[in-house]
Order: C-alpha cells, then sequence, then structure tokens
C-alpha cells in the first residue's frame, strides 16, 4: 500500500513505504489554498536503515547483468513518457513552473534515463599494452558504492533523474534526498523506479527537511555525494565529506552573463533574454542574470525588451495564457523583492517590474523586474537571485563586454549574440565559464554531454554525459602477467 490515493507520502526504504513520526505539507504556489499532500519526515533511524539496505544491497546490484540493469533503466523511461502528461501537471503544480515548461522537463527525464539505459552496457574501460615486455593492462570501471543524492527544488523530476540514472545504470545504490518544497514528484520517482523493478534497496528515498539531508551526508556509510544547490549548503556538505575521503560532486549556483553584440540580431536576443531570465520565474541556476549590450544598441535594444516583457502574461502555471508562473515560496518572494530593494540603494535604474503581483489566485506572483546601469559594485550582479531580475550593462566595445562577463567568482554558462564567427569563438576561447552559449540562450542543456560550471558554480566532476561516468565510476587498473 503506497498511500498514493491518501495524499500521504511515506519513505521508501528497502524496497517498502515507511511512514514517519513526523510529515510536511505543500501548498501550491499558484493557488496556497491548495494542498499538494503531505510528505514524510525521515527520522535519523530511518536514513541510517536507508544506507544499511543500500549497502545489503549494493553487492548484487554491482554484479548485476548490464542488460538487466538497462532493461530496469528502459522501463523507467517508458513509464515516464507514458505518464507524462500526468507529470507534468503534477510538477506543475508542485513548484510552479508553467505546463509548457514542466512538460519539457518530464520529457528530458525520460531521455535521460534512455541514454543512461544505454550507458549500462556501454560503461567500458580499457586495454592496453604495458610499457614492459610481456605484461598487459586492464583498465576497467566499477560502481563507487553507496551514493546519496541531494536535489533542489528548481528542476526537482529531471536532476534527480540525471543523477540516479547514472547512478544506477553504472551499478551503484542511490539514496535520494529531495527538496522538501518538492517531496511530491520526487515521490513519484520512487514509485516510477518500484515499478521499473529496481530491487529493495537498490534506489530509496528519504524526504525531510535539512535535518534529513545533513544526516544522509554525515552517515559513514556513504561513498559519494552528488548535490545540487546552493553555494552555502554545498560548502558546508564539502567541509563534512572531503575530509572522509566521500567522493563529491557539487552543481551549485550561476550569475549567467549574455553579451549582446552590436551585429546581433535584435529580436533573437532579447527573445533569449526573455527566457533565459523571466521564463521558469528565473528560477534556473543558468538563467540570463546580467545582459552585456554594446552602447551602439543599448537604447534600442532597452526599448525592444520593455516591449517585449510588458506583454508576458503572469499567472497560475496550469494557466495555459501564463508565460511565466508564481515563484516557487514566500522565502523566494522574500528574496527577490529584497535584492530588488538594494538593487536601486545601489544606483540600479529600475525600468520595469520587480513587484508582488495580486492575481485571481493567492500565490507568490511577481513581475519581471528589468534594471538598467549595471555595474559590479551592485550586490544584484555579484550574488545569485534566483528570480525574474535582470541588470542590463553597458559595454564599450568587446574587450569591455568580456571583462565584465567574467567578473564574477561563479562561472556556469555565458552567452553571446552576435553575427560575427571571429567574436563568437573569441568569446568561447575568453569566456570562464563552464557552458558557452552562441546565439542561444544561457539556459538549455543537452543529456549527452557533460553539464556544469567553474569557480564557485562547481565542484568535482561535471553531470551528465562523460562527467557522469567520471563521477559514478572508479577505475581500477590491472596489470597482467603471463
Ligand atoms: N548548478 C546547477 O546545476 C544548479 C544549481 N541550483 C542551485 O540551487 C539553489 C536553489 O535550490 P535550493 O533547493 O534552495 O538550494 P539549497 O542549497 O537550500 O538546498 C538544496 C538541497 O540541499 C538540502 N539541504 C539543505 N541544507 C542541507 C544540509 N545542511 N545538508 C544536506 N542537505 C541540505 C535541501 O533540503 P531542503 O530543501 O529540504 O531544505 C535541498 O534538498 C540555487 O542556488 C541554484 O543556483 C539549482 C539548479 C541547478
Ligand atoms: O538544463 C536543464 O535542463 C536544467 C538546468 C538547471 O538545472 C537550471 O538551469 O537550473
Amino acid at each position: 500500500m503506497d498511500s498514493s490515493t491518501s495524499g500521504i507520502r511515506p519513505n521508501y526504504i528497502n524496497g517498502e513505504w515507511r511512514p514517519a513520526e513526523a510529515y510536511s505539507e505543500r501548498r501550491n504556489p499558484s493557488d496556497l489554498s491548495e494542498s499538494i499532500g503531505r510528505f514524510a519526515m525521515a527520522s535519523p533511524s530511518d536514513v541510517a536503515d536507508a544506507v544499511t539496505a543500500a549497502h545489503q544491497a549494493l553487492p548484487g546490484w554491482s554484479a548485476e547483468t548490464p542488460q538487466k540493469r538497462q532493461d530496469i533503466l528502459n522501463r523507467a523511461a517508458d513509464i515516464v513518457i507514458r505518464r507524462k502528461d500526468e507529470l507534468a501537471v503534477l510538477l506543475s503544480r508542485e513548484e510552479g513552473k508553467t505546463l509548457v515548461e514542466a512538460k519539457a522537463e518530464v520529457m528530458k527525464a525520460g531521455e535521460t534515463f534512455r541514454y543512461f539505459a544505454g550507458e549500462a552496457v556501454r560503461m567500458a574501460g580499457a586495454s592496453l599494452r604495458s610499457v614492459r615486455a610481456g605484461v598487459d593492462i586492464d583498465m576497467r570501471r566499477e560502481p563507487v558504492g553507496v551514493m546519496a543524492l541531494i536535489t533542489p527544488w528548481n528542476f526537482p523530476f529531471s536532476i534527480p533523474v540525471w543523477k540516479s540514472a547514472p547512478a544506477l545504470a553504472y551499478g551503484n545504490c542511490a539514496i535520494l534526498k529531495p527538496a522538501d518544497l518538492t517531496n511530491a514528484i520526487a515521490w513519484e520517482l520512487a514509485k516510477i523506479l518500484h515499478e521499473a523493478g529496481v530491487p529493495p534497496g537498490v534506489f530509496q528515498l528519504v524526504m525531510g527537511g535539512a535535518e534529513t539531508g545533513a544526516a544522509l551526508v554525515s552517515d559513514q556509510g556513504i561513498d559519494g555525494v552528488s548535490f545540487t544547490g546552493s553555494g552555502a549548503v554545498g560548502r558546508r556538505i564539502a567541509k563534512d565529506v572531503v575530509d572522509r575521503g566521500v567522493r563529491l560532486q557539487l552543481e551549485l549556483g550561476g550569475k549567467n552573463p549574455l553579451y549582446v553584440a552590436s551585429d546581433a540580431d535584435m529580436a533573437k536576443a532579447v527573445d533569449a533574454v526573455i527566457k533565459g531570465g523571466f521564463y521558469s520565474t528565473g528560477q534556473r541556476c543558468t538563467a540570463s542574470s546580467r545582459i552585456i549590450v554594446d552602447a551602439a544598441i543599448h537604447e534600442r535594444f532597452v526599448e525592444e525588451l520593455l516591449v517585449r516583457t510588458r506583454a508576458l502574461r503572469i499567472g497560475h502555471a496550469l494557466d495555459p495564457k501564463s508565460d511565466i508562473g508564481p515563484l516557487a515560496s514566500a522565502p523566494q518572494l522574500q528574496r527577490v523583492s529584497g535584492f530588488v530593494a538594494e538593487a536601486e540603494q545601489d544606483g540600479a535604474e529600475r525600468r520595469y517590474g520587480g513587484d508582488r503581483l495580486d492575481r485571481e489566485t493567492q500565490g507568490y506572483f511577481f513581475s519581471p523586474a528589468i534594471f538598467t546601469r549595471g555595474d559590479m559594485r551592485q550586490i544584484i550582479n555579484r550574488e545569485e537571485v534566483f528570480g525574474p531580475v535582470i541588470s542590463i550593462f553597458k559595454a564599450q566595445d568587446f574587450d569591455a563586454a568580456v571583462r565584465i562577463a567574467n567578473a564574477t567568482e561563479y562561472g556556469l554558462s555565458a552567452g553571446i549574440f552576435t553575427s560575427s564567427h571571429a567574436k563568437a569563438r573569441a568569446f568561447m576561447r575568453a569566456s570562464t565559464a563552464g557552458m558557452v552559449m552562441v546565439n542561444l540562450p544561457t539556459v538549455g542543456s543537452d543529456y549527452h554531454v557533460p553539464f556544469g560550471g567553474r569557480g564557485a558554480s562547481a565542484y568535482g566532476p561535471k553531470e551528465m554525459g562523460l562527467g557522469a561516468v567520471e563521477f559514478f565510476t572508479e577505475t581500477k587498473t590491472a596489470y597482467i602477467a603471463d
């Protein structure tokens, strides 16, 4: 019995649905009168039991045939794709992203399962001759062990899949601790993997707040931690685990620049700023937050952006007319409003938005904000806002634009709009970000190539593509003589 019809969601430990003593409740950020459900908060002993169960399951799962692992992950992909509409509605109700955005996220999660199903059989080492006579070398990949996966609320379905699909494909056991704001969709992931035939203890779900996450990462039985979230929490986890020799992957925030050169296609550049800065209510680590515009086109660009922004419809995430849903929570509303107030004190000029909006339903609606007179001394340009707020800088030339783009401790995503190949290539080379977009928004990524940043945006191997195999496997090098 999984309690799925009662709105009560238990934890998933050792193949069973385990109730808890305490539950947290989530409400729809588009309509606070609607409850999404009540979610079991794992106790420290639930967490310890999950780690024990994972260790019991590990020898069997890591020795399982690649074919079996592939079949299970393919079944998970099939279930996600079969249930895509219903999952997207739940995601939209729980997180507040529009249905279009939620559908894209669910589809990407399904494709990610499919890709890593293939990886289960592709997981390859190398065979080389030694530099010594009569010796061969066999370099093989093995799973790391029991992996703690800690995920944020802004991509609450695809990020848990980004982590659990490669963890399982390469033979690890995984324990997921999702953000407390978005347990409902994470719980569906546990249900999907259960239905797909993942054996008990191989994938487990422990819900709860920061305490549950802290209990999981500090458990001595954890071999690796893959974390996506804020820099503050990421650094705390690093302090806890690195000395213990626990493998660590951190995907943190961004302060992503988008440079619009004077030779850019203006309409496309404006569109990319709307998508990268305001869609998903700006709650993306890859959101464009610093827009750098050549002085020659600065005023025209701002005018065109204002026209497009005024036309955006902000409303209930499930209303097909909404372009942008609400912010995800009351703390988010407070945080983003605080940055708007600070920007004005710091001398930025508010040209549009930045206000809480009343709508028919009570929710955390907020108008996208455009600031001009951007300057790297302003706090909105140094810290991640994680909301629909952009700051526009005026650049005198290409070199000045690159200097502004790189003047940040972060280094996740950066973009350029230009019709010059030479400029695009020069920007690509000069950028200090882990991902560079040419004539594309700073948001949006593929599942088969590494995703992640540099500097304060990341630590350890990247996610997805070749990054995932580096993080979720260990190499063993064997020297063999007759
Ligand atoms: N670079 C990237 O790939 C991405 C980065 N992000 C970043 O995520 C942040 C927003 O997500 P948000 O969820 O607010 O981030 P947080 O860092 O607050 O939380 C992330 C996860 O960590 C958990 N957590 C909180 N405290 C601890 C702790 N002491 N020990 C272990 N786990 C803990 C949270 O649980 P709980 O929520 O229950 O408190 C949540 O599951 C932004 O800064 C954004 O840039 C988001 C998406 C992608
Ligand atoms: O590119 C994606 O699909 C998700 C990226 C992400 O996590 C983000 O932008 O916050």
